[in-house]
């Protein structure tokens, strides 16, 4: 038997906490023979603490085998002690007519304070997914507010964004979405996000050549990709969450485990490449092999994309500067 793994989530008790908690214990996340150990991070309030112990009564009713403990804690300290891998998904969500921008201050507080929180007690190798928007500024902040981790440890996730677009482009295409190959999101996880289906195959075939629309690209792919989770709001009346935990699960498993060979989008510190400033948390294509990321490099940057690509980074460029005041 494998030694437990220990998982900090925190806002546990919120939507996405609710569609994820469950999968992370059955083994979905880091394999059947991993067990876990749930250390789950919720506010230091009456309610939010009764809900996430309803969470942990929950959990316990479930009897998973690979669960090997649990804390419910309101102590950020409490919750990253030793953790191995750190979910942040507690913060804010976006309402209706709400853009990202509307929650970049309210929500960076809580990143420097858990980016401390890491520093101090999590382990020297805790991988950092920041779902919490804005997710790549918070995670930006997270990385900063944690000088003695590395930086590659702090992601942003795009992958629900990755995913959205296969979905979309498989039915463009007609392929099957297990069939698609390198496809990537570039950018910030917001509507100026680029997603990127130049280099996309099937079973070897160029999707783009198939698909060869211009005009689709431009005027649907990316603007639906973009505006999905506005979309989710609109309909929904509350922000995506099963598919946001699904995508979370993804993210995990895949720098854990490996992306055998396959490019995944993730959010992470920039190194320079791509014309992308240093320190940028920013979405590029990845494989992912033995628990690290390996950007892809080498990528034709056509005048399309190189625009698609500047706007995006202007955006986060222009929320690190609003947040540089708090690190
Ligand atoms: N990156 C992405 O693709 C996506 C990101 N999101 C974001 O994920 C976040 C969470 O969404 P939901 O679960 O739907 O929201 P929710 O409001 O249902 O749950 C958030 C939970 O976090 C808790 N919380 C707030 N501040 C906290 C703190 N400082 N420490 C610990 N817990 C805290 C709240 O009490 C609440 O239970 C939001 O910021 C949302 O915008 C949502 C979907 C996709
Ligand atoms: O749009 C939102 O606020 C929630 C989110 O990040 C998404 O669904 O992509």
């Amino acid at each position: 038997m494998k030694s437990p793994v220990r998982v900090a989530v925190t806002g546990a008790a919120g939507q996405i906490g609710y569609s994820l908690l469950f999968r992370i214990a059955s083994g979905e996340m880091l394999g059947k023979d991993q067990p876990v150990i749930l250390q789950m991070l919720e506010l230091p309030m009456e309610k939010a603490q009764a809900a996430l112990k309803g969470v942990m009564m929950e959990l316990e009713d479930c009897a998973f085998p690979l669960l090997a403990g649990m804390v419910g804690t309101d102590d950020a300290e409490v919750a990253f002690k030793d953790a191995d891998i750190a979910l942040l998904v507690g913060a804010r969500p976006r309402g209706p007519g709400m853009e990202r921008k509307d929650l970049l201050l309210e929500n960076a507080k809580i990143f420097t304070a858990q980016g401390a929180a890491l520093n101090k007690v999590a382990s020297r190798d805790v991988k950092v997914l920041v779902v919490g928007n804005p997710a790549n500024t918070n995670a930006y902040i997270a990385m900063k507010s944690a000088p003695d981790l590395p930086a590659k440890n702090f992601t942003a996730m795009l992958r629900l964004d990755h995913n959205r677009a296969l979905s979309q482009l498989a039915s463009k295409a007609g392929v099957p979405i297990g069939d698609i190959r390198k496809l990537v999101v570039w950018g910030n996880h917001s509507p100026t996000m680029y997603p990127d289906y130049r280099f996309a195959t099937a079973n070897g075939e160029s999707l783009k050549d198939k698909v060869n629309d211009a005009d689709w690209n431009a005027n649907e792919f990316i603007p639906q990709v973009g505006k999905r989770g506005a979309a989710i709001i609109e309909a929904r009346g509350l922000s995506s969450a099963a598919s946001a935990a699904n995508a979370a699960i993804d993210h995990i498993r895949d720098w854990v485990l490996g992306s055998n060979g396959e490019w995944v989008t993730m959010g992470v510190p920039s190194d320079g490449s791509y014309g992308i400033p240093e320190g940028i948390i920013y979405g590029v294509p990845v494989i992912t092999e033995g628990g690290e990321y390996k950007r892809v490099e080498g990528l034709e940057i056509d005048a399309f994309s190189r625009e698609r690509m500047d706007r995006t980074l202007a955006e986060l460029e222009e929320e690190r500067e609003g947040v540089a005041h708090l690190l």
